[in-house]
């Protein structure tokens, strides 16, 4: 059995996982990072001066980047972790004592889709559950804080897309409406055990303010999420198709309104401006419910 080190930053990740005494459940979206040389270069991926006063890391497992994240953090800083597996997150506070003692480390035992989040984090890191990045991604992303995130890597890549790129979709302009977007590091398989099916990226998320305005932001969400289901037809007949997912009850008196050029482009052409003028219009004159 490995000795506990005393000093953050230094386990070792095949050996928390000795420790935690439970290999990953791929069915629970359990793949621990096991390259160490990943591991520790993750925390360096948080934007310059950003404030690391208190992290978040989404699914802690055996704590292998936990500990990274204490080693990281101001002295005064925090970590708040949160796992839904009760084993592990058992397995995190008997593991991390000294800091969840000394209030550096708070372990919440629950799903990070509905648990309360503490309200002054500033930051987060985490290797995502796969099955429920996309979900928990969104409910981040409004907090408007730096994060460091892994996802699967074709997601990451969609994520970070630029118009006219076979990538790019909903999931680009979406998450752009919150934040620059970028895949910082592409991860293999082997970094982690279990192995997932996939390739993996870490893709670090700089909170901004987009470059256009909307009057009213779920709308926007809503109405290009809606266009993005028909990206095969014009925008023209994909605004006329959609109106029961962009809940518009008068989607013709948008296409009579609307810029010609932006109409017969398709979905994947249109910058997130143009959606965001598409969507101004939409709100304006196509009496959305
Ligand atoms: C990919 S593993 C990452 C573990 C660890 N941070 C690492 O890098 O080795 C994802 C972790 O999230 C936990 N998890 C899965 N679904 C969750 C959810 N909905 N809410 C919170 N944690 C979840 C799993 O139990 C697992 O420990």
């Amino acid at each position: 059995m490995s000795e506990r080190p005393v000093r953050a930053g230094t386990r070792d990740p095949d050996a928390l996982v000795q420790r935690a005494g439970a290999r990953g459940d791929p069915n629970h979206d359990q793949h621990f990072l096991v390259d160490d040389r990943v591991v520790d270069r993750i925390p360096g991926y948080l934007p310059e001066g950003t404030d690391r006063s208190h992290v978040l890391e989404v699914g802690g497992g055996p704590g292998v980047l936990t500990d990274r994240l204490l080693a990281s953090a101001p002295e005064d800083g925090r970590v708040t972790v949160v796992e839904r597996d009760p084993m592990f997150a058992g397995f995190l506070r008997e593991e991390f004592a000294d800091a969840v003692e000394a209030g550096r480390l708070g372990v919440v035992e629950g799903n990070a889709l509905d648990v309360d989040l503490p309200d002054d984090v500033t930051a987060s890191v985490s290797n995502l559950p796969y099955s429920v990045s996309s979900k928990i991604t969104f409910r981040l992303l409004p907090l408007q804080i730096p994060m460091v995130l892994m996802f699967q890597r074709e997601f990451a890549e969609r994520m970070a897309a630029e118009p006219g790129t076979s990538e790019y979709g909903r999931l680009s302009v979406t998450a752009g409406h919150y934040a620059g977007v970028e895949v910082v590091e592409p991860v293999p398989k082997e970094a982690f055990s279990p192995e997932p099916a996939v390739e993996s990226a870490l893709v670090r998320l700089t909170p901004r303010d987009p470059d256009y305005t909307v009057p009213n932001a779920d709308f926007f969400l809503r109405f290009v999420t809606a266009v993005f289901t028909q990206r095969r037809k014009t925008v023209r007949n994909a605004i006329r198709n959609t109106a029961h997912i962009s809940e518009l009850d008068d989607a013709d008196a948008v296409v009579a309104e609307a810029d010609e050029e932006l109409l017969s482009a398709r979905a994947g052409d249109l910058s997130p401006a143009d959606f965001a003028e598409l969507a101004s219009l939409a709100w304006r004159v196509g009496e959305p419910r």
